[in-house]
């Protein structure tokens, strides 16, 4: 029953300078093959917040106290009672040089030039909003990681 589903809390930060996006190729775990943001779980005893500035750092080597929370996406996959519950955040304010990590190899994208074959299907749906700062909340049901069965997808005034 709804009432008995797992959520499990996850983050996803996206960094942007000027007509540019920061993506991360990730080199292995869930979503291994794809560009994304930078993220991960929300550990015991953090914020999710704290969460997203650590996966940030430790996936990417930035550091920003600027992160914004963009979106709200509900992922659940066919016959996986762990619905994924990502914050979306993002900034334009950052410290350092994005480097290489064992989970990442970023690099920076033309917000015209935006790899989306090589991203999960849902994300060119959602970008847009993220890039013209309306926060949204959406909703994907997978059927294994290439095709979505159900979706929604909302701009809200808060998230
Ligand atoms: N962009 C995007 N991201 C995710 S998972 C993001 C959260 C995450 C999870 C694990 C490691 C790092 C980051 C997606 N799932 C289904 N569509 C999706 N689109």
């Amino acid at each position: 029953s709804r009432s008995s589903m797992m959520k499990k809390l996850l983050t996803l930060v996206l960094i942007t300078r000027p007509n540019q996006v920061l993506l991360g190729m990730k080199k292995r775990g869930f979503g291994q093959g794809r560009w994304n943001g930078f993220g991960g779980k929300v550990e015991k005893g953090e914020t999710i917040l704290e969460a997203a500035k650590r996966e940030l750092f430790e996936e990417s080597s930035l550091k920003s106290d600027d992160l914004k929370e963009i979106g709200l996406i509900d992922f659940e996959f066919v016959g996986d009672p762990q619905i994924l519950e990502v914050h979306v955040f993002t900034t334009s304010k950052f410290e350092g040089e994005p480097t290489e990590s064992s989970e990442m190899r970023p690099q920076w994208f033309n917000v015209k030039d935006i790899p989306f074959d090589t991203m999960w299907p849902d994300d060119h749906l959602w970008f847009p909003l993220f890039l013209s700062g309306t926060k949204f909340k959406g909703y994907f049901l997978f059927e294994g990681h290439d095709k979505i069965l159900k979706q929604t997808l909302d701009k809200v005034d808060s998230l």
